[in-house]
């Protein structure tokens, strides 16, 4: 057994109680063997991890990006959602090539290796160009093509249905078992009726889980109200695409009844408040969904309507957004908003991640508290949410492998990682406006 310790830090519990104690991971698993409090015996360890004057944290979990969008960041900004991507970012995603998805999607993981972050769900294009480089970089990550059938005749879109279930079968379990993936329907509106009952139900019977946008907008919703006679849940129950394994991005404009739908089918929501702010989306009712038992997991959308792709910024964002939303200083808490970017989005991606406990997967990150914005440390969950930053992490793990060791990520060449990500999103934008 090859073991790594985590040494002389403070621990966040899953009860988000603070010690000080050891995390002993057995690397072959992947598995955390133990957390053992100051004091106890410790063995020693192949490796060893400094935690000195520093907090570690389970992994944080970024439960919906599109992280190859990280080319198009600053591309265009100050638009509401229907107009930013019909003028211009599906034009500019026409253009696209799988090696522009490798290369943004390895300039993403980076970002999130930098600050924190362990395990992401992706939808996107060139899927096998995510996994390649979730392989070499040693990140956990759910993904799925991004399926589209408006603007489609029959037989195209047909077949993006079918590369969505074909990837989610064929590449489930790749990187040593660190990808999973999942059916990825884009959207309630911009994938029809019969496409959905025709595939959701297959996905539904091989086991696959589903992930889509939902009830992002006003200008969504109330067509589809318009057209169904009830609630986009509803109607997204009635096809079969809520079930404990599916999870929805945004979920902004939903009522009571949708709340219960959720809570009873077990579906998770993924709140994105700095895209749903940026894009002026609407405020999504967090405390009302966790009140009513709804899993609320946190995700950066793309960086192109965020514009970074740390969840330290989102937990901030969160905890202030949904004050404003309820109108209650007291409404998505501190501990609400670490358990969403932790445990929330491990079980909405159905990982065992995203608490420090044995037997659980062996992703964390180290945060070093010795700084000015992080003193005094009289309630470190309340650092995470509204102090810390993604610059604070020191060491970033995930299946017991050490991807950040003090500031410096081991598995990708960051400089040429940087340098290909800007030569191939300015040859990007140049075919496009050609
Ligand atoms: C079909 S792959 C994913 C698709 O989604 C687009 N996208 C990015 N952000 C959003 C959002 O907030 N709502 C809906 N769709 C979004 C992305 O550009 C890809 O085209
Ligand atoms: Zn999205």
């Amino acid at each position: 057994m090859t073991t790594l310790r985590i040494a002389d830090g403070r621990v966040l519990r899953p009860d988000h109680t603070v010690e000080r104690a050891d995390v002993l991971v057995d690397q072959a698993s992947g598995e955390i063997l133990a957390v053992e409090p100051e004091g106890e015996g410790r063995a020693s360890a192949d490796d060893r991890l400094d935690a000195e004057g520093s907090l570690v944290i389970p992994g944080l979990v970024n439960a919906h990006t599109h992280v190859a969008m990280t080319l198009l960041r600053g591309y265009a900004d100050d638009k509401p959602l229907d107009a930013w991507l019909q003028e211009d970012i599906w034009p500019v995603e026409a253009e696209l090539t799988a090696e522009d998805v490798r290369a943004g999607a390895r300039l993403g993981i980076l970002e999130m290796i930098r600050s924190g972050t362990t395990a992401f769900a992706d939808m996107y294009f060139f899927m096998p160009e995510v996994v390649a480089a979730v392989e070499e970089s040693g990140m956990r990550a759910l993904l799925g093509y991004g399926a589209i059938t408006v603007g489609n005749d029959d037989e195209a879109a047909h077949q993006e249905m079918r590369d969505g279930l074909d990837f989610a079968e064929g590449y489930d379990g790749a990187a040593d078992g660190r990808v999973s993936t999942a059916f990825m329907p884009h959207s309630l509106t911009t994938v029809g009726e019969d496409y959905l009952r025709e595939y959701v139900p297959e996905a539904r019977e091989a086991g696959i889980p589903i992930h889509f946008h939902a009830n992002e907008t006003a200008g969504e919703v109330d067509p589809l109200v318009a057209d169904h006679d009830e609630r986009p849940l509803e109607y997204a129950d009635d096809i079969g695409m809520l079930a404990d394994t599916s999870f929805l991005a945004h979920g902004v404009h939903t009522d009571r009844t949708e709340h219960e739908l959720l809570a009873e089918r077990d579906t998770a929501v993924i709140h994105c408040p700095a895209s749903n702010m940026k894009l002026a989306s609407g405020m999504a009712p967090v405390q009302a969904m966790r009140d009513r038992g709804v899993t609320v997991g946190l995700g950066t959308d793309g960086a192109a309507s965020n514009n970074d792709l740390s969840l330290f910024d989102e937990m901030r964002d969160a905890a202030m957004l949904g004050k404003l939303a309820a109108d209650d200083a007291s409404a998505v808490a501190a501990d609400a908003v670490v358990e969403m970017a932790t445990q929330g989005g491990a079980e909405a991606l159905g990982l065992a991640s995203g608490r420090l406990e044995a037997g659980a997967n062996a992703d964390l990150a180290v945060l070093d508290l010795d700084q000015p914005h992080l003193t005094p440390d009289h309630d470190l969950v309340s650092h995470l949410t509204y102090a810390a930053s993604g610059s604070d992490v020191r060491h970033t793990v995930c299946d017991g492998q050490v991807l950040m060791r003090d500031r410096t990520v081991q598995t990708l060449d960051e400089q040429a990682v940087l340098a290909d990500a800007r030569e191939r999103a300015q040859a990007l934008i140049d075919r496009a406006e050609s």
